[in-house]
């Protein structure tokens, strides 16, 4: 079946129907309150070494180079006022993930992120967008809800951040517009599903292969997509994690020197800020981003 059409724009037009199409505008928060909280296994093996969070100076510094990297991209970059109870706020991508129906809230599972919806809600009703929907059953993480292209997502569900009644919630939304969206379970230790898989450009993903299920690789096949692999210890170290820019770019962590060189041999400009800080707390250049807005 086909994706149904375009339904009337309310408030801002923050539409995304691919995570590939160019990039338009994309919300950002800065990491003054950031700081390590024990919240998922690649943190804690971060804490586990170092005891202290980094600086605020040097999270800025970095967020800063993520920002530049994104608007020499091409996009406008929109940023959110951090709230000090918030640590984890600068991971944007999670509390509101932007459809090609409009901003769905999500349903954060982390007591320590429960609280984002608050200053996420009156963002959008500041800038005059509505939300198409709100997650009201189980939980639901934006890392773990991939909109491949018009017609086609993929919903992680590992039961720790997104569980099967969130991630069915929104998968029956998006089926009811026509669209297709496979449901992927795979283990809670890995966090969001954007830790092993993200789009890269049209067609094109970077994927861990020694932890997906060869059932979602098939499936990826199936549907015309291939993919780079990244071995799982670069994954761990959020090496799968990019952000697609459209019209050939693509926005990845200058740590992951192995997968950059890899996206270059495809052609792809690879814009790479350092992360090394975010990406010790769980998240990288998508985590820290939502998109907003991109061409259809
Ligand atoms: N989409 C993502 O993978 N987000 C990263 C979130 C990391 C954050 N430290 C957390 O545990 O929630």
């Amino acid at each position: 079946m086909l994706p149904s059409p375009p339904g009337p724009l309310v408030g801002a037009a923050w539409r995304v129907s691919s995570e590939t199409a160019p990039l338009r505008e994309v919300l950002l928060c800065p990491p003054d309150h950031y700081r390590w909280i024990p919240t998922n296994s690649i943190v804690r093996r971060t804490l586990a070494g170092e005891n202290q969070s980094p600086a605020t100076a040097h999270l800025q510094a970095q967020h800063r180079e993520l920002v530049h990297a994104i608007e020499q991209g091409g996009a406008r970059v929109h940023l959110i006022a951090p709230e000090p109870q918030l640590p984890y706020m600068a991971y944007t991508r999670d509390s509101v993930v932007v459809t090609h129906r409009g901003p769905v809230l999500c349903q954060l599972e982390r007591p320590q992120r429960r609280g984002e919806y608050a200053p996420l809600m009156d963002w959008h009703e500041t800038h005059g967008s509505r939300f198409w929907r709100k997650s009201s059953t189980g939980t639901l993480e934006g890392g773990d809800i991939h909109i491949i292209r018009p017609g086609l997502a993929a919903i992680g569900a590992s039961g720790g951040r997104t569980d099967h009644a969130g991630a069915e919630q929104l998968a029956g939304w998006l089926r009811a517009e026509g669209w297709e969206v496979r449901v992927e379970d795979f283990d809670e230790h890995f966090l969001h599903l954007d830790v092993l898989f993200c789009m890269a450009a049209e067609g094109l993903a970077v994927a861990c292969e020694d932890v997906l299920d060869p059932a979602f690789l098939g499936w990826l096949r199936d549907h015309g997509i291939r993919w780079i692999p990244v071995p799982y210890r670069d994954a761990m170290q959020l090496g799968c994690n990019i952000l697609a820019l459209g019209e050939g770019r693509v926005v990845s962590a200058h740590e992951s020197t192995g997968l950059n060189a890899a996206l270059r041999a495809e052609g792809l400009e690879v814009l790479d800020p350092a992360l090394s800080l975010f990406t010790a707390g769980g998240g990288g250049p998508h985590c820290l981003t939502c998109p907003l807005r991109r061409d259809d």
